[in-house]
């Protein structure tokens, strides 16, 4: 009986851990007495009956946001499933949502012999930006381009665009499928295990943090600062720390933390010197804000621009270890746009092969509003709506926090 398609009534479980008491580690609660609600989630994969007619479909890709490892990985595994199933009609839209109204911009035909080789270099074969989206002009212009399937590879910002555009396309009744697939190096979309991308992150950013401890290992009174993306979160920060296992400071936005004063990083730092002759220090970008003068800018997309805390702190560093007459060579490393423009790792690039197919399977259940992720290790399809209602952060009192701290050895900072 078995044929190798998903069943549309086939679902993955969404929470997996009943917790005892809302004081266990981690707890997240449905309600006050944590009792145990079932909440299940459509399977992702082929269906046996299929919503479009292959041949008649025009289908549509385009990637915005920042760059992130994996996207022409994503890229090319639609085009392929795409082709696959019979639809010859495929275009890259330049350059994200941009590229749907900026005039100039054309879109590219692609085809499997075009992207074969695609996943062999970062970035984004069809090119990315921020800014700019404006639902109506981009529905219009998917109307006028006939696009029966949109695929949108993004963060938080284009998964409230893709839902936008879904919406905006069900209320003038067209029958565009829309299906995001989350990219982001970091890692802040709810409910996933993870997004692709933040694998190849994690590892590339060891790579700096490996650096910096070579360097403060190395110099009399070394200290390795290291700055890591994470515009929301610091998972990118956090799992850096623990997979490289050579830093004695991680700082991330989650967890408030004070410089100067007793119970200081300043002071943290004074006490390895004495103790180990060497340290290193890994801050995320959006850590220790409210240590700092708000610059008040956003970018084109409306995200917050931070005030440069690597900077901050490499110069408090500085300051510091000269008031106090106790020599410190202070090494500062910003991997910033190296740990993103990086191809993807073995296992982002499984991932994001998996993600691009269901992707294209989901368009043709029929499916509009959804995004292809993993889900305790399931692969599965969720509305749009579910994870974009707030960006996922570290929880201060998760395990991993707190294996963070343990394999750090760091105290409270306040
Ligand atoms: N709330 C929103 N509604 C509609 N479009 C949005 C929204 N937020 C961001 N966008 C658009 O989505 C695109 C990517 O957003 P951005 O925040 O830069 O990156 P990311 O998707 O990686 O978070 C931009 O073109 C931006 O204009
Ligand atoms: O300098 P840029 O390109 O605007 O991007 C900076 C931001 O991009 C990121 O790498 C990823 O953010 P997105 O997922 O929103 O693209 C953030 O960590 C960082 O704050
Ligand atoms: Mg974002």
């Amino acid at each position: 009986m078995w044929n190798g398609y998903v069943n549309n009534a086939d679902r993955a479980l969404l929470k997996v851990i009943k917790y005892s008491s809302p004081t266990s580690a981690g707890a997240e609660c449905i309600d006050p007495d944590c009792s145990w609600v079932e909440q299940w989630v459509h399977r992702a994969g082929p269906r046996k009956e299929i919503y479009f007619e292959p041949e008649e479909v025009k289908a549509a890709i385009v990637t915005c946001g920042g760059l992130c490892p994996g996207l022409n990985d994503v890229i090319r595994q639609i085009v392929f499933t795409l082709e696959t199933y019979g639809v010859k009609n495929i275009v890259g839209i330049p350059f994200g949502y941009r590229g749907f109204f900026e005039k100039g911009l054309k879109e590219m035909p692609l085809s499997r012999c075009l992207v074969e080789n695609i996943n062999l270099n970062g970035g984004s074969f069809l090119g990315v930006s921020r800014g700019g989206a404006k639902t109506s002009e981009i529905v219009d212009s998917i109307q006028a381009r006939r696009i029966d399937m949109l695929f949108v590879l993004g963060g938080n910002g284009t998964h409230a665009g893709a839902n936008a555009i879904h919406e905006e396309c069900r209320k003038r009744k067209l029958k565009v499928s829309v299906v995001a697939v989350p990219k982001t190096i970091d890692n802040d979309i709810l409910l996933m295990d993870k997004t692709f991308g933040f694998d190849t992150a994690v590892e590339e950013a060891q790579r700096a943090i490996n650096s910096a401890y070579i360097e403060a290992r190395s110099a009399y009174h070394g200290i390795g600062l290291v700055k890591l993306m994470g515009r929301s979160s610091g998972f990118i920060a956090m799992h850096a720390s623990l997979s490289s296992g050579q830093v004695n400071v991680c700082l991330i936005p989650e967890v408030p933390f004070t410089l100067d004063g007793e119970f200081g990083v300043l002071r943290h730092l004074e006490h390895l010197l004495k103790t180990k002759g060497f340290c290193v220090v890994c801050v995320a970008e959006a850590a220790g804000q409210d240590l700092l003068q708000k610059s008040g800018a956003t970018d084109a997309s409306g995200n917050v621009i931070f005030s440069d805390i690597g900077v901050h702190m490499q110069q408090k560093i500085k300051m510091h270890f000269k008031d106090i007459g106790v020599p410190a060579d202070v090494k500062y490393i910003d991997p910033t746009y190296m740990v993103r423009a990086c191809r993807a790792n073995a296992s982002d690039a499984i991932l994001c092969t998996v993600l691009g197919q269901n992707a294209v399977h989901g368009a043709f259940a029929g499916f509009s509003g959804i995004t292809s992720c993993i889900c305790n290790t399931h692969y599965v399809y969720l509305p749009i709506t579910e994870v974009i209602k707030a960006p996922k952060r570290v929880n201060p009192n998760s395990r991993m926090w707190h294996r963070c701290l343990t394999s750090t050895g760091q105290p409270d900072f306040h």
